[in-house]
C-alpha cells in the first residue's frame, strides 16, 4: 500500500519505494544524535500481554542495538503477578497505584518478576543473537531499598514489603553494556537488613535511567500517554515540563501516579527527555526515537534538552514537534 498517489510520471512501485526511503532517512538525525546513547526502557506488564506484542517488543530492542544505541530493559510484569497470586489464591490489592506486599505476596512478585517475565524477555530478545542478559536489581546489589512510607489521606499507610529505591550501584549493569550486551532488568530489591523488597518497575526504571546517566527513559503501556483529564477526558497531553509535571501529580491516580512521578524523578536527576508511549502499539518505540513527530507524552528539561542535541546542525524539531502543552492542575480534575 502506497501513502500517496504516484505523481504524473510516475509507477506506483516508484511512489511506494520514494516513501520507503524517505521514511528511512527521517531517523538519519535521530541515528546521529544517540549513537553510543544509552536509553533505559520500561516494559510494563500491561505491553505484554500479547505473544505479537512480546515478539515486537524485543525486535525494536534488537533494532535499537543495531542502530548504534544501548538499550537497557527495566521490566514490571504487574498483571502476570496479580494472575498468579490469583491462582495461588493469595489475595492483593493497592494503595497510591502500588501493590500492598505481604511476605507471602514477595514470594510470588519475585518468583514471577525474575523468574518468569524476566526470562521471557531475554529468550525473546536472544532470537536474534547473544545479546540480552537478565538481572534482578538483587543482583549485584544493583537496587537497594527502604520499607517504603506511602500517606493516605494524611495518615502514613503500611503497605509491606514495597521498596523505595535508596540507591543504585550501576556498575555491574555498565560492565554489561560495555561488554555489548542489553541488560533485562526486573524491578526486585535488597534492603540493608537483607530483605526483598518489591519496587514498581516504573520507579526502578527512573533510578537506573538516572543512574546511568541515560539520555532518554521510554515507558511502554496501556495507553497512548498521560491524558489531561482521566478518565473524563482522554485527550493526550504531548509535552510538559517539570513544573507543570509537579502542578498535575497531586490530581493523578491509579498506575499514572506512579509513571508520572518516575517521570519527574528522572527529568530531575539529569535525564534529557522522559516518555510515556503506547506499547499496544508494535515498535511505537522506534516510532519515538526516529520519526521527528514522536509518540506519546514527553516530560523534558529544555536546557538538557539542548544539550542533548547540541552538535547536531542546530537541528531541534524534538523541541517543537510536541506542541500541545499541558493544562495547569487546575483544569485536570
Ligand atoms: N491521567 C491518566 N492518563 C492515562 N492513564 C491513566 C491516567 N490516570 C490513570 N491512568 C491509568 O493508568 C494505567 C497505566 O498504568 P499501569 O496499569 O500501572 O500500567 P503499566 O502496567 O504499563 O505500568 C492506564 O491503563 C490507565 O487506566
Ligand atoms: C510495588 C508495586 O506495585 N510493584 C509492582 C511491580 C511490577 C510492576 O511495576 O509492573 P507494571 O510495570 O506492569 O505495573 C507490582 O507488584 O505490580
Amino acid at each position: 500500500m502506497i501513502a500517496r498517489p504516484a505523481h504524473p510520471g510516475e509507477s506506483e512501485d516508484q511512489a511506494e519505494a520514494m516513501d520507503k526511503a524517505a521514511n528511512l532517512i527521517e531517523a538519519l538525525p535521530w541515528l546521529s544524535r544517540f549513537h553510543g546513547r544509552t536509553v533505559v526502557v520500561k516494559y510494563g506488564g500491561n505491553a505484554m500481554v500479547s505473544e505479537e506484542l512480546r515478539v515486537r517488543f524485543a525486535e525494536s530492542i534488537v533494532f535499537l542495538y543495531y542502530a548504534g544505541l544501548r538499550p537497557v530493559v527495566v521490566h514490571g510484569g504487574g498483571p502476570q503477578i496479580s494472575a498468579m497470586l490469583d491462582r495461588v489464591g493469595v489475595e492483593s490489592t493497592f494503595t497510591a497505584g502500588l501493590r500492598v506486599t505481604t511476605d507471602e505476596a514477595m514470594d510470588v512478585v519475585r518468583m514471577v518478576l525474575t523468574g518468569q517475565v524476566n526470562r521471557e524477555i531475554v529468550g525473546l530478545i536472544n532470537q536474534h543473537g547473544p545479546f540480552a542478559v537478565g538481572v534482578s536489581g538483587e543482583d549485584a546489589n544493583i537496587m537497594q531499598a527502604e520499607r517504603k512510607q506511602v500517606e493516605v489521606d494524611g495518615e502514613l499507610a503500611d503497605i509491606g514489603r514495597v521498596g523505595e529505591v535508596t540507591d543504585v550501584t550501576p556498575g555491574a549493569v555498565s560492565g554489561l553494556i560495555a561488554d555489548g550486551r542489553i541488560p533485562v532488568i526486573s524491578s526486585v530489591a535488597r534492603a540493608d537488613d537483607g530483605g526483598v523488597y518489591n519496587v514498581n518497575a516504573d520507579t526502578a526504571a527512573s533510578a537506573l535511567a538516572v543512574a546511568l546517566g541515560a539520555s532518554k527513559l521510554i515507558m511502554l503501556t496501556d495507553v497512548e500517554g498521560l491524558f489531561a483529564d482521566y478518565p473524563a477526558n482522554t485527550e493526550l497531553i504531548s509535552r510538559l515540563d517539570v513544573d507543570e509535571l509537579r502542578a498535575l501529580l497531586p490530581s493523578l491516580s491509579s498506575g499514572m501516579l506512579p509513571k508520572m512521578e518516575a517521570c519527574l524523578r528522572a527529568v530531575e536527576g539529569g535525564v534529557p527527555q522522559a516518555h510515556i508511549i503506547d506499547g499496544r502499539v508494535p515498535h511505537s518505540l522506534l516510532l519515538e526515537v526516529f520519526t521527528d513527530r514522536g509518540v506519546g507524552t514527553m516530560v523534558a528539561d529544555a536546557e538538557l534538552e539542548a544539550a542533548l542535541l547540541t552538535g547536531n546542525g542546530g537541528h531541534l524539531p524534538r523541541t517543537q514537534r510536541h506542541e500541545q502543552t499541558a493544562p495547569t492542575s487546575g483544569e485536570t480534575q
